[in-house]
């Protein structure tokens, strides 16, 4: 799907996320959100474009596959019957192949794309029931879109693209300024504020970007395959960008990617989508060890296990005094990370948490996990 939002569809309003409509609108509500209601709760979502769109949804054509229903209706379900909360504070990542529905799912979560069916909350509030003004502050304030091709202008410097956000909110230039300035040391652009983009890498450029969406300091990033155009390292560096930032802040994430890897290394949890569908939701672990089908176990079947399956998962329960004694390593601890501990220890490792221990590993047990057998039970 192209990366700039203004491309997709009739009924995609024009603004992207950074916001492209003029200064104005509601004031942010100060009320900070509840930490026990998730950022998004979505239930039952439906995207369906062409003729007589809405009326596919809940009837006979619904569980159409994608080419009869294309056939039948001239319609194209880009996102069937999806639900899921996004929790505050996590990287929620949707993954699947091109065309399995991703950038319009993460499009209606503020309506760039305006679902068909089912129901959206942020924070609690319905987002199918806010008007324009509601819409365009959510988008401003609470939810910042950082897109593959960066969407920068080509005429201001680093520091004016970066600051663009915070402009367009009304915040006063010396303010945004000071702000951008901040951000500008955040994401490691010190010295080249003053450069136009085009005198920029495409890893830089992509910093510019990500700076922008972090200036209006969002509720949450939603990026869309942001690194995807970046060559193996650069992105990978992008990648650590992400993971520290997220350290640092907590900030929730929802990040659209088609790479695996990118996937694991940076999702708590990861939704995989094929033809409009999720067909799996879980962590990384949770999806490499207990792939829900044939699809999703043929897709992560050369994930290296050792690197995603923790102890938790590949341990089994002690026996004869073996919880007493011996070196210890935590339950989150990774097989790859725990064989180090069981060949210098030459006995099996006690899985330890607050103080209790929930099994041990031995050589066997790890063995075992990275050929992908189940771990005897424990505890
Ligand atoms: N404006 C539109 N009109 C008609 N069909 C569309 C439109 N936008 C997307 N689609 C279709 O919806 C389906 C999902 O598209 P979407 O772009 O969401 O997938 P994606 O997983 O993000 O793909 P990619 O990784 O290639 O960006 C595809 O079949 C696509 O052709």
């Amino acid at each position: 799907m192209p990366a700039t939002p203004a491309a997709a569809d009739t009924t995609e309003t024009t603004e992207t996320a950074a916001g492209a409509a003029p200064a104005g609108g509601p004031a942010v509500p100060a009320v900070p959100a509840d930490p026990a209601v998730p950022v998004f709760s979505v239930r039952g979502l439906w995207k369906v474009f062409g003729p007589g769109a809405d009326k596919i949804p809940g009837s006979a054509h619904a569980n159409l596959s994608a080419r009869e229903l294309r056939e039948r209706t001239g319609c194209t379900a880009a996102v069937r019957d999806v639900s899921f909360d996004v929790h505050r504070g996590e990287v929620f990542v949707v993954m699947g192949l091109s065309g399995s529905g991703k950038s319009t799912l993460v499009r209606c979560l503020t309506r760039l794309i305006e679902p068909t069916g089912g129901t959206l909350t942020m924070d609690g509030e319905d987002v199918l029931a806010m008007d324009r003004a509601h819409l365009r502050d959510l988008r401003r304030h609470r939810a910042s879109m950082v897109f593959q091709h960066f969407g920068l202008l080509p005429h201001r410097t680093v520091l004016d693209n970066i600051a663009y956000g915070l402009e367009i909110q009304g915040v006063g230039r010396a303010e945004r300024r000071a702000r951008a300035a901040a951000m500008v040391e955040k994401v490691g652009l010190t010295g080249m504020e003053h450069r136009r983009p085009g005198q920029l890498s495409g890893g830089q450029q992509q910093r510019v970007g990500l700076a922008r969406a972090l200036a209006v300091d969002p509720e949450v990033l939603l990026f869309d395959e942001p690194f995807s155009a970046l060559d193996p390292l650069i992105r990978r560096d992008m990648q650590e960008e992400v993971i520290r930032l997220h350290r640092e802040e907590g900030r929730t994430m929802v990040f659209i990617t088609h790479d695996l890897n990118e996937a694991l290394r940076l999702g708590d949890r990861i939704a995989l989508m094929r033809d409009g569908r999720i067909v799996q939701l879980g962590t990384p672990e949770e999806i490499v060890s207990s792939p829900a089908d044939d699809y999703v176990r043929d897709f992560v079947r050369d994930v290296p296990r050792e690197q995603v399956v923790t102890v938790r998962n590949a341990m089994r329960s002690a026996e004869d005094g073996e919880g007493r004694s011996g070196e210890t390593v935590a339950p989150d601890t990774t097989v790859a990370e725990a064989v180090g501990t069981v060949a210098r220890s030459g006995a099996p490792v006690r899985v330890m948490e607050d103080g209790r221990c929930l099994g041990v590993v031995d050589a066997g047990c790890l063995l075992a996990a990275i050929a992908g057998e189940k771990a005897v039970a424990a505890r």
